[in-house]
C-alpha cells in the first residue's frame, strides 16, 4: 500500500452535510415508503416506529444474541459503535445497519410468514416493467446491426449511466436526470479497460453489481456481449445476500432481470437466452457473499472473496455506494491518485460509478477546479456526472 496520508472518515454529524441528510431525512423517507408498499402487521409497524425513533434520536443498539448474524456484526465492529448515536459512528457502518435493522423490523430475517419478503420488491418491480425500460430493451434491436466494437462500447456506457437508476436516490434527487441532459465523465479509462478485456479473452471477469432494474439489465447485456463475444471466458457476478439500499440487486432480482429479458422479444431476449444458457452452463455465476452487504471497505475484505477477486482477468465494481467501499470512505482530496487508493484490491479493478456522494479519487487538477467553477460542490452528489477510472 503507498504511503497516502489517511483522510478523515466520513460521518454523519454535520448538520447541512450529504450524509447527515441522509440519516435525519432519507433514512425516515424510506421507512415511510416501506411502510406503504406492504400491509404489514402491527408487531411491523411498530418496529418500524421504533427503528424511526432510534435512526434518528437513539443509540445504536447491538443485535440480540440470538441474532443469526451477530457474530457476523461483532467482527464487523458492532461492539466498537454500539451505544453510540448513530451520526456519530462512521456513516458507511451507520447505512449498513439502518438496512439491517429495517429488514429485521418488516420480519425479513424470521421466522414468520414474512420471512424473505423484500420490503423493497414493489418498486424495483415497478422499475423494471416501466415503459422506460422497454424503451431501452427495443433500442437493442438497432444496436444489433452495429459492429461488435460498437456495440461494446454502447453496453458499457448503458452500464455506466444505468448507475443513475437509483431507487434510493431518486427518494432525494428527483429531476436530476433532467437537470444535466448531456452530464460529463470527470474521469475515463475505458481504453485502459478495453485493452484488459483484450479481443480473445478467456479470462474471468468479475462484476460486483449495483443496483437492479434498469442498472443490472445492462450490466447484463455487458456481460452478455463480452461472453457471446469471447472476450472473456466466464463472467462471476456478485449481488447482495439480502436487500440492502432500496434497489441493491439480489440473486431474485437478477431472476426478475433474465426473465424481462426473455420476455421481451427481439435482440432483449437473445441476450436473456444466451445469459439463461451461460448459466446452466457455469460460464456465469452468482455469488450474493455476506461481506457484499457489509458496513466496511473492501480492505477488509475476507480472504475467500479476496482469492475470487484476485483470480479474475478484472473486477468491474459499479455504482456510488461500491466505489466509497473500495476507495474508502472518507474525505480524500479529490486529486489523490485512485491506483494508490485501490493498491489493497487483489487484482486489477475498475470503478463505473455515477457520483452520488462525496467520496472522489483521480481527478486532474484542472477537472476539479473546472468542477467547482461551475457548480461549486454539487457536482459530488447530483448523479449528473460519472467516472470510468481502473487500476491494472
Ligand atoms: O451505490 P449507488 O446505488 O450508486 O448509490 C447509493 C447512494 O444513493 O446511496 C448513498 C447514500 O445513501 C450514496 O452513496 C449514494 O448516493
Amino acid at each position: 500500500m503507498p504511503d497516502i496520508p489517511a483522510a478523515p472518515v466520513i460521518l454523519g454529524n454535520e448538520p447541512g452535510s450529504f450524509p447527515h441528510s441522509v440519516l435525519a431525512e432519507r433514512h425516515p423517507a424510506i421507512i415511510r415508503q416501506v411502510r406503504e408498499a406492504f400491509p404489514y402487521e402491527p408487531r411491523q409497524r411498530r418496529a418500524l416506529d421504533a427503528l424511526l425513533a432510534n435512526c434518528t434520536e437513539g443509540e445504536i443498539e447491538p443485535l440480540p444474541a440470538d441474532a443469526h448474524d451477530r457474530e457476523r456484526w461483532e467482527t464487523w465492529d458492532m461492539d466498537a459503535h454500539a451505544g453510540h448515536s448513530w451520526y456519530d459512528v462512521p456513516w458507511l457502518w451507520s447505512e449498513s445497519w439502518f438496512y439491517r435493522r429495517l429488514l429485521d423490523a418488516v420480519g425479513y430475517f424470521g421466522p414468520g410468514p414474512w420471512q424473505g419478503i423484500d420490503p423493497f420488491l414493489p418498486s424495483k418491480r415497478a422499475e423494471l416493467d416501466s415503459p422506460a425500460t422497454d424503451g431501452e430493451l427495443a433500442a437493442l434491436d438497432d444496436l444489433a446491426g452495429r459492429p461488435a466494437e460498437e456495440q461494446a462500447r454502447a453496453l458499457l456506457h448503458g452500464s455506466l449511466w444505468g448507475n443513475r437508476a437509483d431507487l434510493g436516490f431518486r427518494l432525494s434527487a428527483e429531476g436530476a436526470e433532467e437537470a444535466a441532459p448531456v452530464p460529463g465523465l470527470v474521469a475515463d479509462d475505458s481504453e485502459r479497460l478495453w485493452s484488459l478485456l483484450g479481443t480473445a479473452g478467456t479470462g474471468t471477469l468479475c462484476l460486483v453489481a449495483d443496483n437492479a432494474g434498469r442498472e443490472l439489465v445492462p450490466d447484463l447485456l455487458l456481460v452478455a456481449h463480452l461472453l457471446a463475444q469471447g472476450r472473456i471466458g466466464r463472467a462471476v457476478l456478485h449481488v447482495k445476500p439480502h436487500p440492502y439500499y432500496v434497489s441493491d440487486a439480489t440473486p431474485a432480482d437478477v431472476v426478475d432481470a433474465l426473465r424481462r429479458l426473455t420476455a421481451a422479444g427481439g435482440a432483449a431476449a437473445a441476450y436473456g437466452r444466451g445469459l439463461w444458457t451461460a448459466l446452466s452452463e457455469g460460464r456465469l455465476t452468482l455469488r450474493a457473499h455476506p461481506f457484499s452487504c457489509s458496513p466496511l471497505p473492501y480492505e477488509r475484505m475476507p480472504d475467500d472473496l479476496r482469492a475470487d477477486f484476485a483470480a479474475a482477468a478484472v473486477t468491474l465494481v459499479k455504482g456510488d455506494l461500491n466505489y466509497r467501499r473500495l476507495v474508502g470512505d472518507r474525505y480524500w482530496p479529490p486529486t489523490t491518485p485512485f491506483a494508490d487508493v485501490t493498491a489493497h484490491f487483489p487484482g486489477p479493478v475498475a470503478a463505473l460509478r455515477t457520483l452520488k456522494s462525496d467520496v472522489i479519487t483521480g481527478l486532474t487538477p484542472g477537472t476539479e477546479a473546472a468542477l467547482v467553477a461551475a457548480e461549486g460542490q454539487r457536482w459530488r452528489t447530483g448523479g449528473t456526472h460519472a467516472l470510468v477510472q481502473v487500476r491494472a
